[in-house]
């Protein structure tokens, strides 16, 4: 893997030259506006993301922080490719995987917990084979005992997050991009699980992670960045972007 790909069709970096083997995704001037229904937006367009540039090395842990509205998920949903920016370019390793984790989407509410489990394994890249392997250790990570053989739709909101997260935390992509899975259940599943994230993070897996938990950010992530307003108000060491953030 020696160069970034932007998407699907670019697969050079901006200056035309080789990307270094461990920057595993570049966002370069990122814009994004979304079609606003509201006429207080100038064209019709809200923009969200305003010229954001970052690296993310291999291995780092990235957190990002902002204020309500300020544009977290929607920079998540740029980085793994769901959205295609307005403006700029978004460059990616492309051999590597990466996988949006977020709770309570994408669930099939008449299918039970297991086949959802399944089906959310399948669709992160696993074999048949990995996806039925792994389902025992979301079982018992999830504590859902029997529910995991009733249909989700019968789930209260904190089984579907201990479903969520439980079936997050066996996914094995290069990049792993977490909004908001650390704040949902009980409190001592919500302990477990960032227990859990955390021994994920501190090895070599990649990732960048969306929480309002600034402790989490402070202790999980080697970098930050901070949306405001649409624009990268910080960029750099957790501790340094925290303490702007907190000022
Ligand atoms: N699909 C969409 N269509 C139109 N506007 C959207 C859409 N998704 C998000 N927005 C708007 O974009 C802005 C940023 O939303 P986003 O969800 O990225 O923020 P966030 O920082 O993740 O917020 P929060 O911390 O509240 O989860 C908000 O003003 C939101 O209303």
């Amino acid at each position: 893997m020696s160069k970034l790909e932007s998407g699907r069709v670019d697969l050079v970096a901006p200056d035309g030259g080789e990307q270094p083997d461990d920057v595993m995704l570049e966002m370069v001037d990122v814009s994004h506006s979304y079609h606003a229904r509201r006429s207080n937006f100038e064209k019709g367009l809200h923009r969200v993301l305003d010229g954001v540039s970052l690296k993310l090395h291999r291995g780092q842990t990235l957190g990002i922080l902002g204020r309500n509205g300020a544009g977290k998920t929607t920079m998540l949903r740029l980085m793994a490719g769901i959205l295609a920016p307005s403006r700029g370019k978004i460059l990616r390793q492309p051999e590597a995987r990466y996988s949006l984790l977020t709770l309570g989407l994408g669930f099939q509410p008449q299918l039970t917990g297991r086949d959802n489990a399944r089906l959310s394994a399948l669709l992160q890249g696993s074999t048949a084979g990995e996806a039925d392997a792994c389902l025992e250790s979301i079982r018992e990570f999830s504590e859902l005992g029997v529910s995991f053989d009733e249909p989700v739709n019968t789930y209260s909101a904190g089984m579907r997050a201990r479903l969520g997260f439980s079936t997050a935390l066996q996914t094995r992509v290069e990049v792993l991009l977490i909004d908001e899975v650390l704040s949902v259940g009980d409190r001592s599943f919500r302990e477990k699980a960032t227990e859990a994230m955390r021994e994920r993070v501190i090895g070599d897996q990649t990732v960048v992670i969306v929480s309002h938990a600034e402790s989490q950010i402070e202790e999980m992530c080697d970098v930050a960045a901070w949306i405001d307003n649409g624009k990268l108000r910080g960029y750099g060491r957790v501790g340094e972007v925290l303490e702007a953030y907190r000022s």
